[in-house]
């Protein structure tokens, strides 16, 4: 469907709709100088819109049909920018690749209704910007696929792992990384059985694979990949555009529009965009478990961690709210033996496991909300004293079960090199990381110990709770994709189930001594 053109609007309309100059500066905590620059430039910095949305008789298209008629100081785009707009957005396919450069204006003070000749896919942001780029992986409708929550991962490598990693549902993942794709995809690489993030935004059109590692060929095309799991991907837009957008302004909705037709219906695609409710509040935990299964696969052969301590593997039940497949492999090396169940298990369930220990997974959406149903589980387990241990949805559900609170971060941490400080040794471990939501170190009760921290933001990144022998970190010691620093933690686990172990030999030798 061709978008229509919307209605020529001009600033002064827009704020004499929006109730006046004095009203609107008020509201929007600016000073009458800005209303004015706002005025002399013909635009209103999409900062503002949501507020002027909240007005009668502003509407989207209004916002985003403002063209600058003036150029200001504080307006003007940067002179690389500018020139940019000004080339027309013509893919340039030479030596097979497949390069389209995000022509259109990467600000979105210029956020436009209007495709481009060349754009096949567009990611529509709620704040009105529309970028517009090329598209690849599975065709969606005219209004967009899935809408999610727009993030930036600042991981390197690992693309697969980090596409297939569950805790993503409800995300359209960016890559700041600007070159995806170019090792291929593989079997081996999957974290679970298929990709659960809405899709992808990348900066360089994929390549062809260049990997040993790479499976079946063209098959193995990461764009082949994107297009069996069913979701889009969007190429060639200027991914330190958004990054910088989210980190400045916060998370934001966002939808990838690729139509099989070519036209992409920008209009429907941002009112999808502002009508969906977000992450918070959404409990995508109890319903990302795959069935109860038992799991006895290792670490990869060749993979370098501390030795696994002897004795009978620990018998340890796996709450699944979406766990990486890495998690479950690092516990079997580490001496369990594991038996995963859906993270909405009641304590019958596991109990009937006899288990030794009890692992929380790592899991999309929002804490709180998935901790409704199963804080009162974890209050059971912690009242059994069995050792529990927490990664990232794991840790924030078990600061509930302790009487904590979480919260939305403004700049969620996902990536590959983020530093976190154990508290109690000084050490620095570089761990990745994936997560929007943090827990409240001051809604934590006196005896929980805040053990790791963020040196990024200063986040909460760990807990104790040492009367339960419950531990549990906000990262991923596992990695896939990452560092491994902390896969020491696994063996923490076990030497607490060990420890228990221990104490229930003696209480039960220690009446005939
Ligand atoms: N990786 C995870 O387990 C993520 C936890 C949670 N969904 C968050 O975004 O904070």
């Amino acid at each position: 469907m061709e978008p229509e053109n919307p209605p020529m609007q001009d600033v002064d309309s827009i704020i004499t709709a929006a109730g006046g100059a004095a009203h609107v500066a008020r509201l929007a905590g600016v000073g009458s100088e800005a209303v004015r620059k706002w005025r002399q430039s013909g635009a209103i910095p999409a900062k503002h819109w949501p507020l002027f949305l909240s007005f009668p008789g502003v509407n989207m298209a209004m916002l985003t049909a403002l063209a600058p008629r003036q150029k200001s100081t504080t307006l003007r785009p940067k002179p690389l920018q500018a020139q940019r707009a000004a080339t027309p957005p013509a893919p340039s396919t030479h030596h097979g690749k497949d390069r389209m450069t995000q022509r259109t204006t990467p600000n979105h003070l210029r956020a436009n209704l209007h495709q481009p000749a060349g754009a096949t896919a567009a990611l529509i942001l709620a704040d009105g910007t529309v970028l517009w780029g090329r598209g690849f992986g599975a065709y969606t409708p005219a209004e967009g696929g899935q809408v999610a929550e727009l993030c930036f991962c600042t991981a390197m490598s690992g693309y697969q792992e980090t596409l297939t990693d569950p805790s993503f549902t409800g995300q359209i993942i960016t890559f700041t990384f600007p070159h995806i794709g170019n090792t291929g995809t593989n079997a081996e690489d999957h974290e679970a059985s298929h990709m659960l993030a809405a899709g992808m935004v990348v900066k360089d059109m994929v390549t062809e694979p260049s990997s040993w590692r790479n499976e079946g060929g063209a098959e193995g095309d990461l764009r082949a990949w994107l297009t069996r799991q069913g979701k889009p991907g969007i190429a060639g837009l200027d991914t330190r555009f958004i990054t910088r957008l989210l980190r400045d302004h916060g998370p934001q909705s966002a939808v990838i529009a690729y139509p099989a037709e070519g036209q992409v219906d920008v209009k429907s695609a941002l009112e999808r965009v502002r009508l969906w409710e977000g992450l918070e509040g959404a409990d995508l935990g109890s319903q990302a478990a795959r069935p109860a299964r038992s799991w006895d696969k290792g670490r990869w052969e060749g993979f370098i961690m501390p030795k696994a301590p002897t004795g009978t593997p620990r018998r340890v039940v796996a709450l699944d709210f979406g766990a990486k497949d890495n998690i479950l492999r690092s516990l079997v090396s580490a001496g369990c033996a594991v038996q995963v169940l859906p993270g909405t298990a009641s304590f019958e369930d596991i109990m009937a496991q006899a288990p030794e220990g009890v692992f929380l997974s790592n899991g999309p959406g929002d804490p709180a909300a998935t901790g409704v149903k199963v804080v009162p589980v974890l209050k059971k387990l912690l009242e059994s004293a069995i050792p529990l241990f927490g990664i990232c949805l794991g840790h924030q559900l078990l600061a509930h079960a302790l009487g904590g609170k979480t919260t939305k971060m403004a700049r969620g941490h996902h990536g590959a090199n983020q530093p976190v400080k154990d508290l109690a040794t000084g050490r620095v471990e570089i761990t990745s990381q994936n997560h929007g939501f943090a827990v409240d170190e001051a809604s934590l009760p006196a005896d929980v110990v805040v053990t790791h921290r963020s040196l990024f933001d200063g986040t909460n990144e760990g807990i104790a709770s040492p009367r339960h022998k419950a531990f549990s970190v906000q990262y991923h010691p596992e990695a896939s994709p990452g560092p491994t620093d902390s896969q020491h933690l696994f063996q923490r686990f076990v030497a607490n189930i060990d420890a228990a172990r221990a104490a229930r030999a003696n209480t039960q030798t220690s009446p005939n001594t």
